[in-house]
């Protein structure tokens, strides 16, 4: 049975505190049977320019002249509104995607919640730079820094983690002081609508949050991005569409925070805590159908303990039970489309060709039940491709990975490094001083020790080479929202 889905049945934009339809509509299918979710519809450009005038004309409204207590305040009463309607938003997710209940009750809308409340209190408490500034004179001069709203964001986001990502976006612009336009991912936009709901019931005052749907390329993701009234942008996706967006804004040069694509490693040491090694690599490859920036497709495990891993890894991930989103201890759901579906299948075809051995999966699963008009793919492990192989350079965003055995600690670094991508590593040792010897020599952005994917909001998140530009989180997420001012007082 498939999760009852709780939003309208035609999903509209959200602008000036209005839900407005459009003539133009699109089908969100379900990828767990195919079958309609609901029909989208699509901003053109004249909707998306209405979208962001109104977030023009909101900065100069109420929320322009809304203290940080006051903002906080509402973001909290943002936070308490998705709460109230928990299940709706667990429902509206994995109608979307199809993920395990489990999965979005405990990471989705929790981080939805999680991403508000967080903003809103460092909004409150984050401080600023004051130096007391020597001068000839011997008065001297203060120069201390304020942080000032950068006007209309434009935020458009992915449909790995839909809720997660949007509101890891949308929260610390509100935050700021700014108001904003976001376009959610046209394969997830229901969770986002929903957002629309909870805000306009929240009193967000008409125009500080506009919703607007559609696609990228000469769509409402184009609109927005060459919009002149967008003040900074922020995208999370694929590397090859950042440079896309990066280029559509460097006329008007605006901010742009990305955090892009990946091909993260992971890295077992001969003397890690096997078992835990095991567990870790079997989250960090197969989480979310292994649809998460984060994921490792490429892993390197030490020599000596190489055979035994692939063999446990191998019984653990045949265990796995891949399956409807509300079935019991369901571990993977499908991917979120049969086109992202058919591109995954392509590398696991690329890999037959490229000489992998598969060492289990490599197709799609018969379940012999409307799945099968699903997305679904078998969770996937390979061995024996060279690391110049596409299937272990390139992106493949799906439940795969890559096992590869190491030698020494020079040549697995070098060989983690060896990637046009830097996003994430985890690594696994119970050497307190090779962890603290290896992780800084990781080229990635995020490096964890015995973990994967522990989050502290606080801490500056995003990817080094074509894995992003900047960092979200913590006070990073403050100083990209804000415009940083300088001010200098001659005593
Ligand atoms: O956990 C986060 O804040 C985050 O940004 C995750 C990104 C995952 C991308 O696929």
């Amino acid at each position: 049975m498939v999760v009852s889905i709780k939003v309208a049945k035609q999903l509209q934009h959200f602008i000036a505190g209005e839900f407005i339809a459009s003539e133009k509509t699109f089908k969100n299918i379900s990828p767990v049977d195919g079958t309609l979710i609901a029909d989208v519809c699509e901003a053109d450009a004249a909707t998306v320019d209405a979208a962001v005038k109104a977030a023009q004309a909101a900065l100069k409204g109420p929320w322009g002249k809304m203290g940080v207590q006051e903002r906080a305040a509402v973001l909290h009463k943002i936070a308490d509104g998705i709460q109230a309607r928990f299940e709706d938003f667990v429902a509206a997710e994995v109608a979307d995607t199809g993920r395990p209940l489990q999965q979005a009750r405990t990471l989705d809308i929790a981080r939805g919640i999680a991403n508000f409340r967080t903003f809103a209190d460092l909004a409150k408490t984050a401080n600023t730079d004051l130096f007391q500034s020597d001068t000839a004179d011997g008065a001297g001069a203060l120069n201390y820094t304020v942080r000032k709203p950068l006007g209309v964001v434009g935020i458009i986001s992915p449909w790995n983690l839909p809720l997660l990502l949007f509101t890891w976006k949308v929260a610390p612009a509100l935050a700021c002081g700014n108001t904003v336009v976001a376009k959610p991912s046209e394969e997830s936009p229901s969770s986002a609508t929903l957002l629309a709901e909870v805000m306009r019931d929240a009193g967000v005052p008409p125009g500080v949050f506009n919703l607007i749907h559609g696609f990228g390329g000469n769509s409402a993701g184009e609109f927005l991005t060459k919009h002149p009234g967008i003040d900074a942008l922020t995208f999370t996706g694929e590397s090859k569409t950042g440079s896309t967006i990066m280029k559509a804004v460097a006329d008007g040069m605006k901010e742009v925070s990305f955090e892009l694509g990946g091909k993260n490693a992971a890295v077992v040491f001969a003397d890690a805590d096997f078992d835990a090694a095991v567990a870790g690599v079997m989250r960090s490859s197969f989480t979310n159908s292994g649809q998460v920036c984060l994921c490792s497709e490429r892993v390197y495990v030490e020599r000596a303990i190489f055979p035994r891993f692939v063999a446990v890894l191998k019984e653990k991930t045949e265990a796995l039970k891949v399956g409807y989103p509300d079935e019991a201890n369901v571990d993977m759901g499908p991917l979120i489309s049969h086109g992202h579906r058919d591109k995954v299948l392509s590398y696991y075809k690329l890999a037959e060709q490229e000489g992998a051995t598969v060492v289990t999966g490599g197709a799609v699963p018969i379940f012999g039940d409307i799945r099968d008009a699903g997305a679904y793919v078998q969770p996937t492990i390979w061995t024996g491709l060279p690391d110049h192989a596409r299937c272990v350079t390139e992106e493949i965003f799906g439940p795969v990975c890559h096992v590869a055995p190491f030698d020494s600690e020079e040549e697995v670094i070098a060989r983690v490094n060896d990637s046009d991508y830097g996003l994430a590593c985890a690594l696994w040792t119970t050497n307190l001083a090779r962890a603290h010897r290896v992780a800084p020599k990781i080229d990635a952005g995020l490096v964890w020790v015995n973990t994967w994917y522990l989050r502290d909001l606080r801490t500056p998140f995003g990817g080094v080479k074509q894995s992003g530009l900047g960092r979200e989180g913590g006070r990073y997420s403050l100083d990209f929202y804000s415009e940083v001012v300088n001010i200098c007082i001659k005593l």
